[in-house]
């Protein structure tokens, strides 16, 4: 059974011309191709259709954040709700308290345009959030139990990894359920989308800090600033924060390894800076040189609710090697100050861009359930909103890549040293060249199939994918 789309009666749409967008509409993953190459992987275009799945008195839609904060995730759920109600009148929809373990452990909190007003304006998230508890059965049945046939996760990769296994279940017990994912990491970790909401925010932020270090260390002789910014695995915030601001001698994420002493060290860099400049500006992603840490410090692998490897302080532990190294040798008096802003970063609310791109996401979710397709992430592909299959988020992580014409830019804009041989640089091309991701020579005809279009579960002639839910 389906319904024309209630946004024909909008006057806010009804006036656009194609509004609706049409159901072969697809947006290729690489806009760089070379003569011969092939067509590719394309997304299924985001936006309301002519036809909707749901009639919008039966909607009864969930929300649940999980993972750490990031900028806009009050956004994101201020639009899901307004969007839901506004565009397609729905006016039963809950928020899962405190993260995946909420569906099963803690009451629900009733969710209208008046309740999430202004929490746009607000860091956080409204409906709380949480690490682990992740209990599939014990979810599944409490969306089967309270009746609910919308689900909106909001969370980064592990949060993805989640919603596919939900949508997994969903679709074992035959329940009628769209489960839609809106990816939120300002790390920025997660692949195929341009950029993750709250990564401009947090780069923006960054730049409080930066500056702060800049002026501690420019005011004293030989002064050294530090610097430590988020990226667990990834260090896109460092590499962005770095770029932006200019005054950053020495930027250091995960992806690129680095050495302290010996000849084209840390060590030999920051004198050679110190003696030209007089201070230094030193950016360290919390993922950097963990390798280095764990030789030095000798602890155990340590892990947090969702699995994740928990960190030891990079940033204090690269101060005090500093620190040492300098007194030790009598080689200089440095003054050094070490900036840990990273929780400021992610806590606060999401700039004008942010806001505006959690809109896009939020409403394109929005109609997406409503159009009944499921099992599939909201996200913007080369600048246009997607619908991207779970699978595709969730097969890889998004990395700097220091072969790449981005990290070249930040090594000439900085002019710090690579850190690395021939030897590290082969390994690095190497793998460029064989990326772990499934990109190109699919070319799907099917809509049903992963890696075009998120699964529809009816058997309407919108795309007539009845055997993907049996
Ligand atoms: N492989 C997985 N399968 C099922 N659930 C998972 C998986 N990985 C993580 N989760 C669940 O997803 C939720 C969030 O995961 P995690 O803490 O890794 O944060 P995240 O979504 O990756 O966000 P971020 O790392 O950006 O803060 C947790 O409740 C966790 O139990
Ligand atoms: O202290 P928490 O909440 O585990 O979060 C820390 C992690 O969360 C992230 O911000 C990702 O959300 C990482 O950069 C960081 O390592
Ligand atoms: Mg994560």
């Amino acid at each position: 059974m389906t319904y024309p789309n209630p946004l024909r009666f909008n006057p806010a749409y009804s006036v656009v011309k194609q509004y609706f967008v049409h159901l072969d509409d697809s947006v290729p993953q690489k806009i760089v191709v070379h003569k011969d190459s092939p067509r590719g992987v394309h997304f299924r275009r985001a936006g309301p259709r002519q036809k909707v799945y749901f009639n919008s008195d039966e909607v009864h839609a969930c929300i649940v954040t999980c993972g750490g904060l990031c900028p806009g995730l009050n956004t994101v759920i201020r639009e899901i709700v307004c969007g839901l109600y506004h565009m397609y009148g729905v006016n039963k929809i809950l928020g899962i308290d405190g993260g995946y373990r909420g569906f099963y452990s803690k009451n629900t909190i009733p969710l209208t345009p008046k309740v999430v007003n202004d929490i746009h304006k607000r860091g956080g998230t409204i409906i709380g959030t949480s690490r682990g508890g992740h209990d599939t059965s014990k979810i599944v049945d409490s969306i089967q139990d309270r009746g609910i046939n919308q689900v909106y996760i909001i969370g980064g990769d592990g949060t993805q990894k989640g919603a596919a296994v939900i949508y997994e279940e969903v679709r074992r017990r035959g329940l009628k359920v769209a489960v839609a994912g809106i990816p939120k990491t300002i790390d920025n970790d997660i692949p195929v989308i341009d950029k993750s909401f709250g990564f401009d925010t947090a780069v923006e932020e960054a730049q409080r800090a930066i500056n702060a270090a800049h002026v501690e260390a420019e005011s004293t002789e030989n002064g050294v600033g530090v610097v430590k910014l988020m990226g667990r695995y990834s260090g896109f915030i460092a590499m962005y924060a770095t770029l932006a601001s200019r005054d950053v001698d020495l930027c250091l994420i995960p992806e690129s390894p680095f050495y302290l002493e010996g000849e084209g060290g840390l060590f030999e860099f920051v004198e050679k800076r110190l003696k030209e400049s007089g201070h230094m500006v030193i950016v360290i992603a919390e993922g950097a040189g963990q390798e280095l840490l764990a030789e030095s410090l000798q602890s155990a692998d340590q892990k947090d609710a969702s699995g994740n490897k928990l960190l030891r302080d990079v940033g204090l532990w690269i101060s005090h090697k500093i620190k040492e190294h300098f007194a030790k040798n009598h080689k200089m008096d440095i003054t050094l100050k070490y900036i840990d802003p990273t929780y400021m970063i992610r806590a606060i609310p999401s700039n004008a861009s942010d806001n505006v791109y959690c809109t896009l996401l939020a409403q394109s979710a929005v109609h997406g359930a409503m159009a009944g397709y499921t099992g599939f992430t909201s996200g913007l592909v080369n600048g246009r909103q997607t619908y991207i299959p779970f699978n595709r988020i969730t097969e890889k992580q998004n990395m700097v890549v220091i072969t790449d014409r981005m990290w070249a830019r930040l090594l000439s804009s900085t002019n710090q040293p690579s850190f690395l041989g021939p030897k590290d640089l082969a390994e690095a091309k190497k793998q460029e060249e064989h990326p772990t991701g499934l990109l190109d020579g699919e070319n799907c005809k099917e809509d049903h199939q992963p890696g075009h279009v998120g699964t529809m579960f009816n058997s309407s002639a919108l795309l007539g994918c009845l055997n993907c839910m049996q």
